[in-house]
């Protein structure tokens, strides 16, 4: 039967973060021992999102607008500080192991796997990790190293691998168990056109033959426009558009065949006039 519950619901979901603002020098330091300038930042606004299952969702917006945050309560790496958060049926800040065992989440800015090992030992201790059968362990394995071209690199220290060689090898590490929801935070950021299009290609693959659910935040609008049936724009936490990209288009008044980065601009740039 059908599973028609979201991947993702969310009602109202905000965070707070609250930290010390330091003063300079020594001076500065000393005082902050003794009277903290505590403040608050709202990084995530009441945000309203449903993502339904075999989605790829592009969530947009400009630097610290609350694309990270907003993905690492998705995943239940932060708590919020308020709202309602559904994911797979799952409340994530409880981080429980069938919740886990279901989601992944990759960093283009920071690497899961072990920088002084192989990707083949990072996969091993994933596999202890996930109790992953040997034999669905050496499938997986061979097909997503055949599918991303890194069957020759997977022996090799991490920290001898390019940045493209690293993002195909983290890529792997994040699907070896089977996950039905992928959070891809930037997967192509600082990749030549050649690692882009690889990882492009894969992502659309990974939706298109297993039916994953992947919610991608990238500033580039090649990755968007290849990738995404619907975009989520966020600015200083809220959205400000949901939808196609023909509607992101419309909104900003361009025309049809109108330059994505120039409608974000005018998107931002409008907000920001607000
Ligand atoms: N731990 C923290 N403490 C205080 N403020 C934080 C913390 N982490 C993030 N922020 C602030 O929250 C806001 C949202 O940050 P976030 O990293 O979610 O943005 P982003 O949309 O992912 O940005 P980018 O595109 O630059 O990666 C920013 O103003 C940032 O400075």
């Amino acid at each position: 039967m059908p599973n028609n519950e979201p991947a993702i619901h969310t009602e109202a979901l905000t965070k707070t973060y609250r930290y010390t603002e330091q003063q300079p020098g020594l001076a500065g330091a000393v005082k902050g021992l003794f009277r903290p300038d505590r403040r608050e930042r709202t990084a995530v606004d009441n945000l309203q999102l449903t993502v339904p299952r075999g989605q790829i969702i592009g969530l947009l917006g400009p630097n610290g607008a609350g694309k990270t945050t907003t993905i690492k309560m998705l995943c239940g790496l932060l708590r919020p500080t308020s709202g309602e958060l559904e994911v797979l049926g799952h409340r994530p800040a409880r981080r429980g192991y069938e919740f886990l065992s279901r989601i992944s989440v990759v960093f283009g800015q920071k690497s899961m796997l072990w920088w002084d090992v192989s990707t083949y030992d990072s996969l091993l201790i994933h596999r202890e990790m996930y109790a992953i059968p040997k034999a669905r362990f050496a499938t997986t394995t061979k097909d997503l190293a055949e599918r991303l071209q890194v069957q020759d690199i997977l022996n090799i220290p991490v920290r001898k691998l390019s940045l493209g060689q690293r993002m195909r090898c983290e890529l792997i590490l994040a699907l070896l168990h089977g996950p039905e929801l992928l959070f891809a935070d930037e997967p192509t950021v600082g990749l030549d056109v050649v690692a882009k299009l690889s990882v492009r290609t894969f992502l659309a693959e990974l939706n298109r033959d297993l039916g994953t659910t992947i919610v991608l935040t990238s500033h580039d609008m090649n990755d968007v426009a290849a990738l995404c049936e619907r975009v989520a724009v966020i600015n200083h936490g809220r959205t400000i558009f949901d939808g196609d990209l023909d509607a992101l288009r419309s909104r900003a008044d361009a025309g049809v065949d109108a330059d994505l980065d120039q409608v974000m601009s005018k998107l931002f740039t409008e907000a920001a006039d607000v």
